[in-house]
């Protein structure tokens, strides 16, 4: 499968996950043009409303090493859900910004269902910075 590499990395860096309240570990992997893979982890907090997810960490970590949008190629997400798990509405306006209309999403479970989708795909109707004048 295509992206069975990036699962596995996204698989990885879910066992990193900070997660002392929910219990609930989900991971992350963002692959570069360029060939390199960031994961991402969830990482909560006492204040829970601090929660990142490992969407957002894996998008924060390869911006803060100096990728841009227009600079990835696909995004792994996999957690211990029934089906493919869906990304909060918070990531995915954070991947529609940093990943762009058409980054291929693949999301994933434990259990090996696979949907691929888009991060436009992820969030009809978005907001974005073309709103702001
Ligand atoms: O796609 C998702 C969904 C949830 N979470 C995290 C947030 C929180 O730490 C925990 C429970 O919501 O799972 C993610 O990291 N990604
Ligand atoms: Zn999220």
């Amino acid at each position: 499968m295509k992206y069975a590499k990036l699962i596995d990395e996204a698989r990885t860096a879910r066992e990193m996950a900070y997660v002392p309240y929910s219990k609930f570990k989900v991971g992350a992997a963002l692959e570069t043009k360029d060939g390199r893979i960031f994961r991402g982890c969830n990482v909560e907090n006492a204040s829970y409303g601090l929660c990142n997810c490992a969407e957002r960490t894996a998008f924060f970590s390869a911006i803060a090493e100096g990728y841009k949008p227009g600079d990835f190629t696909a995004l792994a997400v996999i957690g211990q859900t029934d089906g493919p798990i869906a990304p909060c509405g918070a990531c995915r306006q954070v991947i529609l910004e940093l990943g762009g209309n058409a980054l291929p999403v693949v999301l994933t479970n434990l259990k090996g269902d696979v949907f691929e989708t888009t991060a436009a795909q992820q969030l009809p109707n978005a907001f974005g910075g073309a709103d702001l004048n």
